[in-house]
């Protein structure tokens, strides 16, 4: 049977952005870390600055262990509703997100045509 869990809004998310009332959004999913703040090894101030944003790249960045990974279950409360407005700057978050996902498709492209012209140029 599928779980039915709790839509948040990224504006609602963004206003638990204190110490003591924490929530981050990773992954489409958001997490209350407020009880796992002085025990976070990143120290709370990492995690406070990850509020009120897609914090999934700060999260990977950080290489969490899988350990981490299972622990943060713990602090799921629901998931981010994609339905709700997207600000610019949620927007400008996901395409530079996407970009440093996909830089190797222009890439490729790039090298393909340099290596075709070159063969054309020196056929002709
Ligand atoms: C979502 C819940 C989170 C959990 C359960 C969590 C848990 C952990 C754990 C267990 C570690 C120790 C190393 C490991 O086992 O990977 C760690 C390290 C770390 N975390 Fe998190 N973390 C969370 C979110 C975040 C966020 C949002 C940031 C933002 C940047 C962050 C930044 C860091 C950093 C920088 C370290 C490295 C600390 C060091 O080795 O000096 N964490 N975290």
């Amino acid at each position: 049977m599928p779980t039915i869990s709790k839509l948040y809004s990224m504006e609602e998310a963004s206003q638990h952005n204190t110490k003591e009332d924490c929530w981050v959004v990773i992954d489409g999913k958001v997490y209350d870390l407020s009880s796992y703040m002085d025990e976070h090894p990143g120290g709370d101030d990492v995690i406070i600055a990850s509020t009120g944003k897609d914090a999934t790249d700060d999260f990977e960045d950080a290489g969490h262990s899988d350990d981490a990974r299972e622990l943060m279950n713990k602090f799921c409360i629901g998931e981010l509703d994609t339905s709700s407005p997207v600000s610019g700057e949620q927007l400008a978050d996901k395409f530079k997100r996407l970009t440093k996902q996909y830089w190797a498709v222009p890439v490729a492209v790039v090298s393909i045509s340099v290596i075709v012209g070159f063969l054309y140029l020196r056929k002709k």
